[in-house]
């Protein structure tokens, strides 16, 4: 037993207690209602009336006493189930019966009270008794004495005639008896009027008494009612609980049954058991002999496996060696080609772009377009000078002012592939003021221009040969002004000086000049962006400064054969020359006319390096400028140069586009032979293919 059903659930069971709790205090406070007005009718009321009430009141209270005592009954009958149920119910019952047990002694004392109340009523109606008999007494008095008087008139009457016959004297006498008489008269006249008043007196006390009666009557019309009541709470709680008990017997049985169920299920599953126990164990040593055969097994075949890949990779390896051997001459194969296509296009290779007319372009006059490209011939490109005269150029190649960066880097990346196979490349971007170096060479940020093209492709041939060679790229950066050398990647722009290396090579030395290696294109990209702004930068104090200083971005990159031990020194100079307007024809003076002659000075020895070159001389005069002097080991002879002259296709510039064009024609015309490739064998030995 002792089952919790969800019928009589906590909510339920605190309902019931909550109920009868609300009747016993219901019932406590009618009866000291009761008791009280009880009290107040003793003062109010007459003796014999008040006995009646007292009476009545007591009846009521017993009748008080006998439903309570009917409710603790029920309590303790509900108890019984709380007992059964739950520990909360009995907690719950115990309060009750203290409860019960405080209005029972609360009741005994209002007992004693209503018995002490009902004593005091005794003598309260016995004194009033007495006090009544005594007035009855004097009532009876009173009128006996008026009866008395009445009967003494006829004898005054008698005296009156008496005196009428007799003396004066007794006339006196008579007089003295009439006041006396009249006296008298007055007396039985109050007396009368007392009477009358006991009389009135009676009458209103018979009023309130019976007054008193109907209020007693009503009350108990009341009790019967709050009887009524109570008796049907009481019914009520009665079939709730024989309800609750029923439910609870029957939730019971229901659970009772389910378990009994759960146990016949359990039973059956526990006979069925064994057998499953027994298969489980035989399955168990079956596995058992087959886990320690399986390391055995396992051994072999793993064994076996191994032999079968280690011939694999034997044979994998003999295939992959002559693969690799087969790919090295294939890639010696493509180099030999793209060095003879690149012979056969010419180590030196001019290049010309016209710059399409922008807005900011028209503002001027002479806003005529005057050079022309040839749809059908990429290298003719004519300049209409004068009246009808043109003049026709052959070039390389020639870009029409729309051709995009792409365009123009493609015709540039054999050279960019060459410098990461050993060789030394040069290219330079050459024209007059605003014809677009800066965006040939630089780019903007949304269409980058050769730089940032060149390294990325630099970057993205050194990852696809990464399994063969290991390379190492260097960068540093130089701005010429003036003929004063700046360092373009140190934050104060620090002047320079080329000098001999002191190892006896012969090679050229900036001393303090940063290199800085860089890994990554996204780093190299950082560095092309610090460069640019240390050039603006440096040139915020000159007018044009930009216009008229060159910037050089100088790459190194060290090559080694992993198979071999070979190693490759690759360079590649990146040019964006100062202006070539001739200046000093245009009457400049002083510090103008210094700064013309300077930048004209590199450009000049530049065109004599070409001129010298071109003449296939025995000395080439790098040393006559800082610029040539620093791209020497570039531009000479054995080298890969590149030249992208740009022109202005406006009639207004058609003096200088002309300069630029003659100059792009001469360059055109230098050998510089076959190039060599910069390679120390595995073994040490320097070596130039
Ligand atoms: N092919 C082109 N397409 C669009 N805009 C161009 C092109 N070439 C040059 N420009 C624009 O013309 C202007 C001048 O070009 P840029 O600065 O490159 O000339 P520059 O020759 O380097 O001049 P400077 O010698 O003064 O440095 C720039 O605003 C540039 O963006």
């Amino acid at each position: 037993m002792g089952v919790d059903h969800p019928v009589y659930s906590k909510s339920s069971r605190h309902r019931q207690g909550y109920v009868s709790r609300q009747l016993i205090d219901e019932l406590k406070n009618c009866i000291e209602e009761r008791e009280d007005e009880l009290s107040r009718l003793r003062t109010e009321s007459g003796a014999t009336d008040s006995e009646k009430r007292v009476v009545c009141l007591s009846a009521e209270n017993e009748s008080l006493k006998h439903s309570l005592s009917v409710t603790q009954g029920l309590l303790q009958q509900l108890s019984v189930i709380p007992t059964q149920s739950s520990s909360i119910l009995i907690k719950e019952n115990e309060n009750l019966r203290c409860r019960v047990q405080q209005l029972e002694s609360s009741l005994q004392h209002r007992a004693e009270q209503l018995a002490h109340l009902e004593r005091q009523s005794e003598q309260s109606d016995w004194r009033r008794g007495e006090e009544l008999r005594r007035r009855e007494e004097r009532v009876r008095e009173l009128q006996l004495e008026l009866e008395r008087e009445r009967g003494r008139e006829p004898q005054v009457k008698i005296v009156t005639q008496t005196v009428e016959v007799e003396s004066p004297t007794t006339l006196m006498q008579l007089a003295e008896a009439r006041e006396s008489n009249q006296q008298l008269s007055e007396k039985l006249t109050s007396q009368n009027e007392k009477c009358r008043q006991l009389e009135e007196h009676i009458r209103k006390s018979d009023e309130f008494s019976c007054n008193l009666q109907h209020k007693i009557a009503a009350y108990e019309r009341e009790i019967n009612v709050l009887r009524q009541e109570l008796l049907k709470e009481i019914d009520h709680l009665e079939q709730r609980k024989e309800e609750a008990v029923a439910a609870a017997a029957s939730c019971s049985v229901e659970h009772f049954q389910s378990l009994q169920d759960q146990f016949f299920n359990l039973q059956k599953r526990l006979t069925a058991l064994p057998p499953t126990l027994r298969t489980m164990k035989t399955d168990y040593a079956s596995l058992r002999s087959q886990v320690r055969n399986f390391s055995d097994f396992y051994g072999a075949a793993i064994n076996d496996a191994k032999k079968q890949i280690s011939a694999a990779m034997s044979e994998m390896s003999e295939a992959n060696k002559d693969l690799l051997e087969k790919y090295r001459k294939e890639v010696a194969l493509r180099r030999k080609y793209h060095e003879q296509l690149v012979e056969l296009k010419g180590n030196i290779r001019v290049l010309c772009r016209v710059k399409p007319v922008l807005k900011e372009d028209q503002h001027e006059d002479g806003q005529s377009v005057v050079v022309t490209t040839d749809p059908n011939n990429e290298s003719a490109l004519s300049v209409l000078k004068g009246k009808g005269r043109s003049h026709n150029f052959e070039l390389d190649r020639v870009f029409h002012p729309q051709a995009t960066q792409e365009e123009v880097f493609q015709e540039i990346e054999p050279l960019i592939t060459s410098c990461i196979d050993g060789y030394h490349v040069c290219i330079f971007a050459y024209g007059q003021t605003g014809s677009g170096k800066t965006y040939t060479m630089e780019g903007s940020t949304e269409n980058p221009g050769i730089n940032q093209r060149a390294l990325k492709h630099l970057f993205s041939e050194i990852e696809d040969r990464k399994d063969m060679w290991s390379y190492a790229v260097s960068v540093s950066s130089v701005e010429i002004y003036n003929e004063v050398l700046r360092d373009l990647l140190s934050k104060d722009g620090e002047k320079l000086d080329i000098k001999i290396n002191p190892d006896g090579t012969g090679q050229l030395h900036v001393p303090g000049l940063r290199v800085i290696e860089v890994k990554s294109f996204q780093h190299i990209k950082k560095l092309l962006a610090q460069a640019r702004r240390n050039r603006i930068t440096f040139g915020t104090q000159m007018n044009q400064h930009s216009s008229r200083s060159h910037a050089l971005l100088m790459i190194t990159v060290l090559g080694t054969d992993l198979a071999s031990g070979a190693k490759t020194t690759g360079k590649l100079n990146l040019v964006d020359l100062a202006g070539s307007e001739r200046v000093w024809k245009s009457g400049a003076e002083g510090e103008r006319l210094k700064e013309a002659q300077n930048i004209n000075r590199s450009l000049l020895a530049l065109g004599d390096v070409i001129q010298a070159l071109r003449g296939k001389e025995k000395h080439i005069p790098f040393r006559n400028s800082r610029l040539t002097y620093l791209l020497q080991d570039s531009l000479g002879k054995g080298n890969k140069t590149a030249m992208v002259v740009q022109v202005s296709a406006l009639e207004s510039n058609v003096g200088e586009t002309m300069c630029s064009l003659k100059f792009a024609e001469r360059v055109c015309k230098v050998e510089l032979g076959p190039a060599a490739r910069k390679i120390e064998k595995g073994g040490g030995s320097h070596h130039c293919d």
